[in-house]
């Protein structure tokens, strides 16, 4: 059977299989109400009517199959869901642009204020440290004010932080600014995608929440091109980057006064009338009762089965099936950001010019292309999330990462290799000595961030070179001697090279970075976000995500804060060896310990954690398939008890 064909059979049995189980709860009410959240989109009001004439009326399946096709086309989501989740990814945005912006800010600003290397890893850092408090503290900021309010808070801090930004005239202004973004930037990256999560209907859910990791990766873009435009204003140009957040960030505040509360917060609140209002908004001309009274019921079994003494966490903790989900849920974002990511996007200017971009404004535009890459590939991981499930893309995705990372190493070691000697000595013009003149090799004196290599060519081999210390205010030139001048070294065609050395094999390490991006962006990027946005039960799901958010920003600030010191001690290609490392263990942990959770239901996902952790590659040629079996007995027919898919 062709694969369309056997699609549209399963798609006609599971349309079957719905409305014959809509038929069953027409009758069993209100039992059936916990298995149902899921089929609501399958099950509308007047389906039912329908269902009894095609049904009785001895049409047999042929009619049956009219019916289910004529559901399926009405049950359409209503525009207002996606404009809720536009509004709510405009926190993924903000999350992107203002960890993105920095990079190419920090290029002017380290000339305009004369920063020192600490102040600009606090700079950095910073932002990343307050998103990981904050990420902690969101699970119960959720709990108790609700989704709604969380982002509107995020959205304020946006604002006031960029606004601080935009108007510092110190390095601490700057850093309480950044810290103030942080703060805004875990919020958001913990509620947005529960938010999304909670208001999508079933058959979007996955998609929704991954295009919320598509608006991040789209603001890191923005905020390259950003980086890029304003980058020729050497003057204040970082004001305008860093304050220009501050748009998007007023138009979500303004944007959520007038959108809705999770309705499962609602009810879980007992604001029950105005979860129902907000539900029935959210799911157009679909029956909204089933969806109601499943989360509703939910919330009781999970207090009877759980209990609803001491705090979320410890109960997550001592009950198994979310003890593992938090395990999987927090492992995968560690995974995200050991694999270094944010290495690559933070620094991805800096590793341009390792690898032979010499100009400061050409790196930046390069590196806009490296998010470019990452915000187009994610667009593909939105597109495969539904087709090929969240286990196989993540752990594909995962592997190619791998594999990159190991091109980026060899890239780095072969330049190392083939490092051009320094053949010249310059005496330093004060008389004192410095430790830049004593290296013998480029690849030493790259490593050392205080100096700089200056060199000529003779055809393409390295000649007169030597190493001496950066001029501190402008890394494009040197302190002194014969690159002091940047303007007129050039014209002399004498070289500088800051952060890199000139090989032949610079290609290499440009290559590894393209095929990092097309491996990461469509798996390992926007996985852990979604997947922990669906592995927990409702009671679980804002402090699993709140761990879960908090785990990848921690990681995040020890991953882009060590970078430079690795790069140090075990040179850049031990870093990148070092990453793999990282990424192979990932591997291991995916493979054995991610459940597939496409095409599940919720109360499905929830039983995949019931099994001792990581036995999943054991089952993995069942993973992703979504079955129901029904047994079709002519029109006249008795359903079991088991579930609506059990039909005779
Ligand atoms: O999923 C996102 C995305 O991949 C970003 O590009 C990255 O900067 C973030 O750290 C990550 O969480």
């Amino acid at each position: 059977m062709s694969r369309k064909a056997s699609e549209n059979v399963e798609y006609t049995l599971r349309s079957l299989s719905s409305l014959m189980g809509e038929r069953r709860r027409k009758q069993q009410e209100p039992d059936a109400a916990s298995a149902a959240g899921e089929r609501s989109l399958l099950a509308a009001a007047e389906s039912s009517a329908s269902l009894q004439s095609a049904g009785a009326g001895g049409g047999g399946v042929g009619d049956l199959e009219r019916a289910a096709r004529r559901q399926f086309q009405q049950d359409e989501t209503p525009a207002f869901v996606y404009v809720v989740a536009v509004f709510s990814a405009l926190g993924g945005f903000l999350f992107g642009y203002d960890t993105g912006v920095v990079s190419g800010a920090m290029l002017l600003l380290k000339r305009q204020l004369s920063l020192d290397a600490l102040w600009q890893e606090l700079l950095v850092s910073s932002t990343v440290g307050a998103a990981a408090v904050s990420a902690l503290a969101g699970g119960a900021l959720n709990g108790v004010f609700g989704r709604r309010a969380a982002i509107l808070l995020a959205s304020a801090l946006f604002t006031a932080g960029s606004a601080v930004l935009a108007a510092a005239n110190n390095k601490e202004t700057l850093l309480a600014g950044r810290l103030v973004v942080g703060l805004g930037i875990g919020i958001a990256s913990m509620t947005v995608p529960v938010y999304i999560a909670e208001v999508s209907p079933p058959n979007l859910r996955g998609r929704l929440v991954t295009i919320n990791t598509l608006f991040i990766t789209g603001g890191q873009f923005f905020a390259s091109v950003v980086d890029g435009a304003f980058s020729y204003l050497q003057k204040d140009g970082w004001r305008y980057m860093l304050g220009l957040a501050a748009i998007p960030a007023v138009i979500q505040f303004f944007g959520f006064l007038f959108l809705p509360e999770s309705p499962r917060w609602l009810i879980q609140k007992g604001q029950t009338q105005k979860a129902r209002r907000i539900l029935s908004q959210m799911r157009g001309n679909q029956t909204i009762d089933e969806e109601y009274d499943s989360i509703k019921n939910n919330i009781e079994e999970e207090e009877k089965e759980v209990g609803s003494a001491g705090p979320v966490i410890c109960r997550m903790l001592s009950y198994p099936p979310t003890r593992r989900a938090l395990i999987v849920g927090c492992g995968l974002q560690m995974f995200q950001q050991l694999s270094g990511i944010n290495t690559i996007m933070y620094y991805s200017a800096t590793i341009l010019q390792m690898s032979g971009v010499e100009d400061d404004r050409l790196a930046i535009w390069l590196a806009s292309v490296t998010a470019f890459t990452n915000f187009i590939f994610t667009l593909v991981g939105v597109w495969l999330v539904e087709k090929v499930g969240r286990r196989k893309l993540t752990f594909g995705s995962l592997a190619g990462t791998t594999v990159a990372l190991l091109v980026l190493a060899l890239g780095f070691l072969l330049s190392a290799q083939v490092s051009p000697r320094i053949t010249f000595k310059p005496v330093a013009p004060s008389g004192q000595n410095s430790t830049c003149t004593r290296y013998s090799y480029c690849n030493d004196c790259m490593l050392d961030p205080d100096c700089g290599f200056c060199y000529r060519m003779n055809k393409s081999t390295v000649i007169d070179s030597s190493c001496v210390p950066v001029n501190k205010a402008s890394t494009n030139e040197a302190a002194w001697g014969r690159c002091e001048n940047e303007t007129k070294f050039k014209t002399e065609e004498v070289f500088w090279a800051y952060n890199f050395c000139p090989t032949p094999y610079s290609w290499t390490a440009l290559l590894g970075l393209i095929l990092y991006l097309i491996f990461f962006a469509p798996g390992m990027g926007p996985m852990p976000w979604t997947v922990n946005s669906e592995i927990y039960p409702l009671w679980a799901r804002s402090t699993g995500n709140a761990c879960s958010s908090g785990i990848n920003w921690i990681f995040n600030v020890l991953v882009s804060l060590t970078f430079l010191h690795t790069a140090e001690y075990l040179t850049y290609y031990g870093a990148f060896f070092l990453y793999a490392g990282f990424a192979g263990v990932g591997l291991l942990f995916i493979y054995g310990c991610l459940p597939e959770t496409k095409g599940k239901k919720l109360e499905e996902i929830e039983s995949l954690f019931d099994n001792r952790l990581c036995t999943c590659g054991a089952s993995d040629s069942d993973e992703g398939r979504y079955i129901e079996y029904i047994r079709v007995k002519g029109s006249n027919y008795h359903l079991s008890d088991n579930d609506a898919s059990d039909v005779e």
